[in-house]
């Protein structure tokens, strides 16, 4: 039903609402998701704590948000329940000074997701970033960019277009896909939190490893650039990229 303004409603004053100063924004969170044993590297131990130019992986992506032009007041790590310890003992050897919070981490990236989020319960309104702890050469235009674009649009993600040619296998063979049409996911993947909350509360979603599937029946997911050298450490090779990327 469309409501009709009547004239007493007209001639009510507007609220005043407090002008908001220039460099304002809303609180921004990140949670780093380092809950991952790294099978498909097949490491004597979990990839984000393999070297990088002579640090931990996961330092290096800490450092990126820890960047003060990106204004994240509350960094939450999640480590695998039984490498808190390990962890520990890296920032103790490098010298770490960056603040952060600890978590366990669950079965799947999901659980870890979620085990982040639930420390972040006491904040009422703000967004959340989600990155891999994985993804250690991520800019901080990436970065920003998901926050600007999920203070308007509620929901963002960093993806990039496939550079190769993409078929779709089946039974009877393969066929060619129309790339132009494709994206590949990145992280940051930068939500309002009340948001992602709600979208983590649905435990049929629990197979799902990105998080803008999770909330993709909640909420349309804006998908803003990212960056092909924001590569995703997962096989032996993508340390080798790494570390040439980084001695750029
Ligand atoms: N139970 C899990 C599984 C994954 N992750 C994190 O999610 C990111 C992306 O996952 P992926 O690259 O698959 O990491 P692993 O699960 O460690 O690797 P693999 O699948 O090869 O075992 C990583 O930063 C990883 O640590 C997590 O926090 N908790
Ligand atoms: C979130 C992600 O990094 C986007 O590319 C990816 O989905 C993680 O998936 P994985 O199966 O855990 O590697």
């Amino acid at each position: 039903m469309k409501l009709k303004r009547s004239s007493t409603q007209a001639s009510k004053p507007l609220p005043i609402q407090a002008p908001k100063s220039p460099g304002s924004q809303v609180p921004r969170f990140a949670i780093l998701v380092a809950g991952g044993s790294g099978t498909r590297m097949g490491a004597d131990r979990p990839k984000q704590f393999l070297l990088l130019r002579g640090e931990p992986v996961l330092l290096h992506t800490l450092r990126r948000f820890a960047e003060p032009a990106l204004g994240v007041t509350d960094i939450v790590v999640v480590l695998p329940a039984d490498q808190l310890d390990t962890w520990q003992a890296l920032c103790a050897q490098f010298s770490v000074n960056i603040p952060h919070r600890l978590v366990a981490g669950g079965a799947t990236r999901w659980a870890s997701v979620k085990a982040g989020l639930a420390s972040l319960k006491a904040h009422a309104e703000g967004l959340v970033a989600v990155h891999d702890g994985v993804r250690p050469l991520v800019s901080r235009q990436v970065v920003e960019r998901t926050y600007t674009a999920a203070a308007t649009h509620a929901a963002a993600a960093a993806a990039v277009m496939p550079k190769d040619s993409v078929r779709l296998v089946s039974a009877h063979g393969s066929a060619a896909q129309n790339r132009s049409r494709l994206r590949l996911m990145q992280t940051p993947q930068t939500f309002e939190i009340d948001l992602l909350r709600r979208a983590y509360a649905m435990p049929e979603l629990a197979s799902f490893t990105d998080d803008a599937t999770v909330v993709d029946d909640l909420c349309r997911v804006q998908l803003v650039d990212g960056d092909y050298r924001n590569l995703k450490i997962t096989t032996p090779e993508d340390l080798v990229v790494a570390e040439a990327l980084l001695a750029q």
